[in-house]
């Protein structure tokens, strides 16, 4: 069966601590391919502030020179909260000879007994997990059915989120290199987030 990794997430904006989780993953792994998937509304935070059309195109312009990553707008078709149980089944049923893994970092993990649905997710995919500082990733803490459900993985440690970045951008201060040029470009010819260039 093909192995398919979901890197799902804001995106708000996509930066490097996402593209070297998912392809952290995609090596250890061995993933064919990983799909980036921009959730329309987050289950457990703040709406993002720029649309999901934006968010869409940054992910497209982060990783468009991956031959493994795709973009997938599934999530944003479907329109309302975006609980991974709900896409999950819809994309099962859409390609039902798929090995599906779900990429997620450390504080995602802890989270997971919370997850919409964990009963049903665990039967249907495996979560790959990854360190984040700010967050320890401690299996011993979940739920046994959770644990069987989880895999590692490693990467250097990358201490960047999206929040960061838009605090940084209202500040007036740099996030080059903390997001790819290419996102950085589109944040600029947007005027993302109050960018300065
Ligand atoms: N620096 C990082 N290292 C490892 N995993 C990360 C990192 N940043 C984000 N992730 C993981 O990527 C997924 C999507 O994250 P998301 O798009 O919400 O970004 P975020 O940086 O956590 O956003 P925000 O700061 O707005 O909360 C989550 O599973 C999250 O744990
Ligand atoms: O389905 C849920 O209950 C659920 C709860 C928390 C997070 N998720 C998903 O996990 C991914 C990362 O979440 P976030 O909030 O860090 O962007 C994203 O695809 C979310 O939809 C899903």
């Amino acid at each position: 069966m093909k192995k398919v990794g979901i890197m799902g997430g804001a995106f708000d904006p996509i930066h490097l601590g996402h593209l070297l989780a998912a392809e952290s993953a995609r090596e250890q792994h061995l993933l064919e391919e990983v799909w980036f998937m921009p959730s329309h509304i987050p289950p457990h935070k703040h709406r993002a502030g720029v649309s999901g059309k934006q968010r869409l195109e940054m992910v497209e312009a982060a990783i468009g020179g991956h031959p493994a990553f795709k973009p997938l707008g599934i999530e944003l078709k479907r329109g309302g909260v975006s609980y991974t149980v709900d896409t999950i089944r819809e994309i099962r049923e859409q390609h039902p000879d798929l090995d599906l893994y779900f990429i997620i970092g450390a504080d995602m993990v802890n989270y997971l007994p919370k997850w919409e649905g964990i009963e049903d997710l665990t039967g249907m995919i495996t979560f790959i997990g990854l360190q984040r500082p700010g967050s320890f990733l401690e299996l011993d803490a979940l739920p046994p059915f959770i644990q069987e459900a989880v895999r590692l993985a490693e990467m250097p440690l990358v201490d960047i989120s999206s929040s960061l970045i838009r605090s940084r951008l209202a500040q007036g201060r740099s996030v080059r290199y903390m997001v790819p040029d290419s996102v950085h470009d589109y944040m600029t010819r947007s005027g993302l987030y109050g960018i300065q260039s």
